[in-house]
């Protein structure tokens, strides 16, 4: 068995969309958006295409990628880290659990170990803290995760294939660590009572493509009050997208993106026309395949 790279590997992660309104830190979705990680044996440490604050060994790709060695008791390894990236930074959209899942992958392969999701899901949730946006980052579709004593577990759900994704990435970042530090240490009883049937109508709604369905379930009080404040664009983002038609309307993870949920193209064509002008806008699907590795030539 070979101990390190020897051959440049390419690690393609999606997007991901945590929380989907009432399942804070527990449901997520995988977006057709991606970044790409190519890691490439070389005698010298180099970064290419990423933001360049992160063209250094701070990179967090690249740091996992040789905390993922260490664990397996290997020595670091030089690579070259090229990055194609689509997904933008502190936006909501699971950026950092692309580096952490991609570092993790590569960084077993690099061991000589085969691809196991269930290995990459363990590793990258336990660094990540919270499993919602690596779980369908390695999966796919839409997951609802948790983890008990360090085991994930994921449960896996379709997407009704009508679903299109209205998602606003104002050009903002909300970094995860400060969106947590907005949330108050404790909940009252009813309200955490008050998520959990909702948390449920959000996968059957998506599962099935229930229009209404979503647009009742999708009321959140454990995080999206205390962040609103965070994205300055949220009222006026949220009134248009619902009045042109979305079905529900959520914060994306932390933010600061946002995601209105509509059904069919005309739907979201309409929704995606009411967006306050200047803020980046996409149309997204659900994404069904997940992480995927494979070797490549650079
Ligand atoms: N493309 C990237 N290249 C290198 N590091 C990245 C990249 N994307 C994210 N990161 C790391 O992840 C951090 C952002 O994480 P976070 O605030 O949780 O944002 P997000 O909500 O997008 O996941 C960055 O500060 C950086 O350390
Ligand atoms: N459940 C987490 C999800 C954070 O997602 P991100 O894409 O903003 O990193 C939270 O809401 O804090």
């Amino acid at each position: 068995m070979s101990a390190v790279l020897e051959r440049p590997l390419t690690v393609a992660v999606p997007a991901t969309s945590a929380n989907l309104g009432p399942g804070f830190d527990c449901l997520g979705l995988a977006l057709t958006l991606e970044n790409t990680f190519t890691f490439a044996p070389a005698p010298e440490t180099d970064f290419s295409g990423c933001p360049p604050r992160f063209a250094d060994t701070h990179n967090l790709a690249w740091r996992t990628f040789n905390e993922t060695r260490a664990s397996l008791g290997l020595p670091p390894q030089t690579v070259a880290l090229s990055q194609t990236v689509g997904v933008p930074l502190s936006g909501g959209l699971g950026s950092s659990s692309t580096c952490i899942v991609a570092g993790v992958a590569a960084g077993l392969a690099s061991a000589g170990l085969p691809w196991d999701r269930e290995e990459t899901l363990r590793r990258a949730c336990a660094i990540e803290g919270h499993p919602d946006n690596v779980a369908p980052a390695v999966c796919g579709g839409l997951t609802a995760s948790f983890v008990t004593e360090g085991e994930v577990t994921c449960l896996q759900s379709d997407v009704a294939p009508e679903w299109r994704f209205v998602v606003i990435s104002p050009p903002y970042e909300v970094r995860t660590e400060d969106a947590r530090r907005a949330l108050p240490a404790t909940v009252a009883h009813a309200d955490a009572a008050r998520q959990l049937g909702r948390c449920f109508g959000v996968v059957r709604a998506l599962e099935r493509g229930d229009g209404a369905l979503l647009g009742r379930a999708s009321h959140d009080r454990l995080h999206e009050p205390y962040r609103r404040p965070l994205i300055r664009d949220y009222d006026a983002c949220r009134e248009a997208c619902l009045d042109a038609g979305a079905c529900a309307f959520w914060i994306s993870g932390s933010g600061s993106s946002m995601v209105a949920a509509c059904l069919g193209d005309a739907s979201a064509a309409n929704v995606l026309a009411a967006v306050p002008d200047g803020l980046p806008v996409r149309v997204l699907r659900a994404q069904t395949a997940g992480t995927s590795i494979a070797p490549c030539d650079v």
